[in-house]
């Protein structure tokens, strides 16, 4: 944490959010990763690049054939993530979007996906312009109102994406498989399976790895059926994550823990700066009492992340030229790294949503998407402050 952090501050911080997971820390630096299943001993986990492997005779082998199908490496980090979600299992796949991918391939012609209204764009793109091409039903509805929900349900909905909706969708139909994509959360502040999600999906290019240097997705579950079936297409369908890239992303898991709450703190202070200042219309932060589900983000997670969105006050103009005047934060897609990344949804990530459907989501030309790092929080709201008054220059 901060140098300058006080223990008081911290626990002020957490206060009224569950505690955290039990030896969280420990899971995410030892599961899957015990020197005793090398013949080295190696403490950290080999590259493992050889893409096959010998067999002692055909198909007798110890316990590796061809590395699309496993590989030590993927092993280790697949481990390490299941124990994170608190689940039995996990498979790690290419990127988020191939997660969500070889997720939607467990579906039948014919079967429908009810998916959160505001999910990121490029979800709302593969559901709208792909798997909606290809025989499957998909509708979205605001999952923050149950009731909406619950109108929503139909006899074929068969993947919902949010968790505080489990059990609605599972009265309804036993049979609907709940997927949270938990990408902003991370494991540390939020475990979907253990609230009633089937499966945690995540984009690990933002949080799980936490360096902006992977590309890659992860999906956990505690259900045999469904992880037959998850490893079964991560091989057939081939969206495989690289060995280097799975030795990154366990690296990047051991520190999670340290990363979130710093991004938590960082992203508390921005949040609470941008939103007493007067050149600033509204703040959206769920950790902020302010949000509308801050009371169900106390109850369900352990703490926030350091995302933060906000309507500048102004048009277009004002948003271009704070952007523009950043600093410290880079104007750059993806969130979820060290580094403090800004960025316009409605130009930048969420242009492949209809513009109908931003407007409707809010996503106007005066929104704006941080993503607060793990720098010094005085430098933090030193550029926010800076850009704010490039943005809005005083009248002379
Ligand atoms: C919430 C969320 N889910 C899924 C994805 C897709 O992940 P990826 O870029 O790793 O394919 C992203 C970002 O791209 C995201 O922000
Ligand atoms: N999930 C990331 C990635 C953003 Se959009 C990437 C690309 N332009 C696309 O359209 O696929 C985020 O920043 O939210």
């Amino acid at each position: 944490m901060d140098q300058n952090h006080k223990p008081e501050e911290q626990s002020d911080l957490f206060a009224g959010f569950r505690e955290p997971y039990k030896s969280f820390a420990t899971d995410a630096i030892h599961v899957g990763q015990e020197p005793e299943q090398w013949k080295s001993m190696a403490v950290v986990p080999p590259i493992s690049l050889s893409t096959t492997f010998k067999q002692f005779g055909p198909g007798n082998h110890a316990g590796y054939e061809y590395s699309r199908s496993g590989n030590p490496t993927r092993d280790c980090l697949e481990k390490a993530v299941a124990a994170v979600d608190g689940a039995k299992y996990c498979i790690a796949v290419a990127s988020g979007l191939a997660a969500t991918v070889t997720i939607t391939h467990m579906l039948k012609v014919g079967d429908g996906i009810l998916c959160m209204d505001d999910v990121y764009g490029g979800t709302n793109r593969y559901f709208q312009k792909i798997a909606s091409q290809t025989g499957t039903e998909v509708s979205f509805a605001d999952f923050t109102k149950p009731e909406l929900l619950k109108a929503a349900l139909k006899p074929n909905t068969k993947v919902v994406d949010i968790k505080a909706c489990s059990d609605l969708a599972h009265e309804f139909n036993k049979d609907i498989v709940v997927v949270v994509d938990n990408t902003f959360m991370s494991a540390y502040f939020q475990r979907p399976l253990a609230f009633g999600a089937d499966i945690c999906m995540y984009s690990a290019t933002k949080y799980m790895n936490g360096h902006s240097d992977v590309v890659m997705g992860l999906a956990s579950t505690n259900r045999d059926d469904l992880f037959e079936r998850l490893s079964f297409l991560q091989n057939a369908l081939g969206c495989v994550p690289s060995p280097f890239d799975c030795f990154l992303c366990n690296r990047g898991l051991k520190t999670l823990h340290l990363r979130m709450e710093c991004h938590f703190k960082n992203g508390m202070a921005a949040a609470k700066f941008l939103e007493a200042d007067p050149r600033v219309e509204k703040v959206i932060f769920p950790g902020l009492p302010s949000h509308p589900q801050h009371e169900v983000m106390k109850k369900q997670c352990t703490g926030c992340p350091g995302m933060i969105t906000f309507y500048i006050k102004g048009k277009l103009e004002h948003a271009s030229a704070f952007l523009s005047n950043l600093k410290l934060f880079a104007i750059a897609e993806s969130l979820g790294g060290y580094e403090s990344l800004a960025e316009h949804p409605a130009i930048m990530t969420h242009a492949s949503v209809p513009e109908n459907v931003r407007t409707a989501l809010g996503i106007s030309d005066t929104l704006i998407r941080l993503s607060v790092g793990l720098e010094n929080e005085a430098d933090i709201i030193q550029d926010l402050e800076q850009a704010l008054a490039a943005a809005h220059p005083k009248k002379k």
